[in-house]
């Protein structure tokens, strides 16, 4: 069985006391969750993000990381500094990194191997635009992005690894993919990791499902086989839409 893993990704929401302020309320919320929960808070809020939840089984993420460990890349974050200042996971590949940063497949893999190598899990987004998918090409995006995004990466680092698949049409614009389109997709996904690892690697990988994840449709999309958690925007910002998110399977 994989396990669940429920996430929020805060994007550019939040200051360091409002940060502070919800992670207080979710540790308390989440003190005894059965399923992994992170939330990736912005850079400024992490430290302080972290305290709050060290004892808590929440776990710390970032929404990026340096495509460098060192140097000089002026407003950049490394990885080995993210994991000194509490970050447990680092999201990576997000669609508003690809299409507002330009980051290409070639940054993302190097963005991979030095989060990997710096101790971090990594969170890997993939997922095709709407004329992508009105094309016929959603798979083939994805294949691509999973190739390119996890060249030189080896089986036995795979179970520091998440992928993320995150139509970017549904991101933010209450359009959710159907619980059986998405489904699909994280099917042929686990397929290409079969192909490039092994059917036994593949089974065991968790694949989330990312855009309009809310109360209301997290059910569903978890009841299919091959969705294992999620990926979650504006609704994890509060803890009325969180909670029942994470807590998807409680009565
Ligand atoms: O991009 C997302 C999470 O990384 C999804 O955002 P929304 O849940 O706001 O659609």
């Amino acid at each position: 069985m994989r396990p669940y893993f429920l996430a929020g990704n805060w994007k550019l929401h939040k200051t360091p006391s409002e940060a502070v302020a919800y992670a207080k309320e979710l540790a308390e919320a989440f003190a005894s969750v059965t399923h992994r929960v992170m939330v990736a808070p912005t850079y400024v809020c992490i430290p302080q993000v972290a305290e709050v939840l060290k004892g808590s089984p929440v776990l710390v993420g970032a929404q990026n990381c340096a495509a460098a460990e060192s140097g000089a890349h002026t407003g950049e974050v490394a990885p080995a500094m993210l994991k000194e200042a509490g970050v447990d996971v680092v999201i990576l590949g997000h669609s508003e990194r690809r299409s507002i940063y330009g980051e290409s497949d070639e940054t993302i893999n190097q963005k991979v191997k030095l989060a990997l190598s710096a101790g971090l899990e990594v969170i890997l987004c993939v997922g095709e635009t709407l004329d992508e998918r009105e094309a016929g090409k959603a798979m083939q995006v994805v294949e691509d992005q999973l190739r390119k995004g996890l060249a030189g990466i080896t089986g036995d680092q795979l179970d520091k690894i998440t992928i993320a698949y995150e139509p970017v049409w549904a991101i933010g614009t209450g359009k959710t993919a159907t619980p059986q389109d998405a489904n699909e997709i994280h099917q042929g996904a686990r397929e290409v990791l079969a192909d490039i690892y092994s059917t036994e690697a593949a089974e065991a990988m968790v694949i989330q499902y990312g855009g309009s994840v809310k109360p209301a449709n997290v059910k569903e999309l978890m009841a299919m086989e091959h969705i294992d958690g999620a990926l979650v925007g504006g609704a994890s910002l509060t803890i009325e839409n969180f909670a029942p998110i994470v807590q998807f399977d409680k009565e």
